[in-house]
């Protein structure tokens, strides 16, 4: 998890994503997520701040299967007396690309979140903000009364808005090859709304479609014999898409902040539906359906 006093900035707009200072061989556009997170670093690396949570994920990552999935690591670094984690900036792969990342999963907070919410409740009145923005009819009478809402509650109330629940993936931010960059996927969630915002985001290009669904599906049998991922539960992580107009695409795991070791000998599928206790998370079941809509958008052969 993140800490406390990095938890307090996120992209400010809708629709204007982060643009850090990029030079000419190090491009750079933080879609969504933390402000500030990030820097961009010497050699086509990236600096995110650390958290130690997300460390140790990298670490395991490195010798794990999954490896080829993920930005490499290249361990911690000082930057003006802040730790970063050190990893791949995945856009210098890349031509200018279109990017797009999908929240991975049917539950975004962690286990031990919910726990604490029962145990010390602090209601925010940030979240209850942002929530009668999008909905003024969407706080109860109490969270109404108290102006803030419990982080659980947003997140599952994000989670029931957008497609995380009944799909197990929400679109999070596009930035498509025309440059046109959107943030605005809160309500994103039937499937016919998500098939619409793929085939935008592919400019309804088959050729597209089917590089990606050549990459999730490597991605697939690599998570369903990774070590890693039986023993971890996997909350907030995002797929990151990238393609160019050169035709090169690929699809990388980002985001482990929120991503735990299970005490063994537990073990997850990810596929099971999540019950408080069990730890699941739903990644593998949302996989599966963002390959079948996907393969959905390709006109019959
Ligand atoms: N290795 C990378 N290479 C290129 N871009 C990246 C990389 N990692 C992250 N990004 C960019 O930064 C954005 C946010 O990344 P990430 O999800 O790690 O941040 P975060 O602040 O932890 O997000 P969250 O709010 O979900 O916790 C991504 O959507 C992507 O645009
Ligand atoms: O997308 P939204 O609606 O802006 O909501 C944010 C989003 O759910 C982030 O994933 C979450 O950070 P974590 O994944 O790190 O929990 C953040 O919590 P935060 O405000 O506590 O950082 C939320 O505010």
């Amino acid at each position: 998890m993140q800490n406390d006093t990095w938890k307090t900035q996120r992209s400010p707009q809708p629709s204007s994503p982060l643009l850090l200072p990029s030079t000419e061989h190090q491009p750079w556009l933080q879609l969504v997520g933390h402000a500030e997170s990030f820097q961009v670093g010497e050699n086509g690396r990236l600096l995110k701040r650390h958290c130690v949570g997300e460390e140790k994920c990298f670490q395991r990552l490195m010798e794990d299967r999954l490896r080829g999935f993920v930005p490499s690591f290249h361990g911690v670094v000082q930057h003006e007396g802040q730790d970063y984690t050190m990893m791949d900036n995945l856009l210098t792969r890349f031509n200018t690309p279109a990017i797009m990342d999908c929240k991975m999963g049917t539950r975004t907070y962690q286990e031990e979140e919910l726990r604490l919410a029962r145990e010390r409740p602090k209601p925010r009145q940030d979240m209850y903000e942002k929530m009668v923005a999008v909905d003024p009819e969407a706080p109860t009478v109490q969270e109404a009364a108290q102006r803030g809402v419990l982080k659980t509650r947003y997140m599952q109330w994000r989670e029931s808005l957008s497609s995380t629940t009944t799909l197990g993936f929400r679109i999070e931010g596009v930035r498509k090859a025309n440059g046109e960059c959107h943030t605005n996927f809160k309500r994103t969630k039937s499937r016919e709304q998500v098939t619409e915002a793929l085939r935008d985001f592919v400019d309804y290009n088959p050729q597209t479609v089917r590089g990606y669904l050549c990459s999730l599906k490597q991605l697939r049998h690599a998570l369903e014999s990774s070590d890693f991922f039986k023993t971890h539960e996997v909350v907030g992580s995002s797929l990151l898409f990238l393609h160019d107009e050169a035709g090169r695409s690929g699809v990388w795991m980002i985001d482990f902040g929120k991503t735990s070791a299970l005490p063994p000998p537990l073990t997850l599928d990810h596929r099971t539906p999540w019950e408080e206790g069990n730890r699941e998370d739903g990644y593998l079941w949302g996989l599966d359906n963002l390959i079948d809509i996907l393969t959905d958008t390709l006109p019959p052969t």
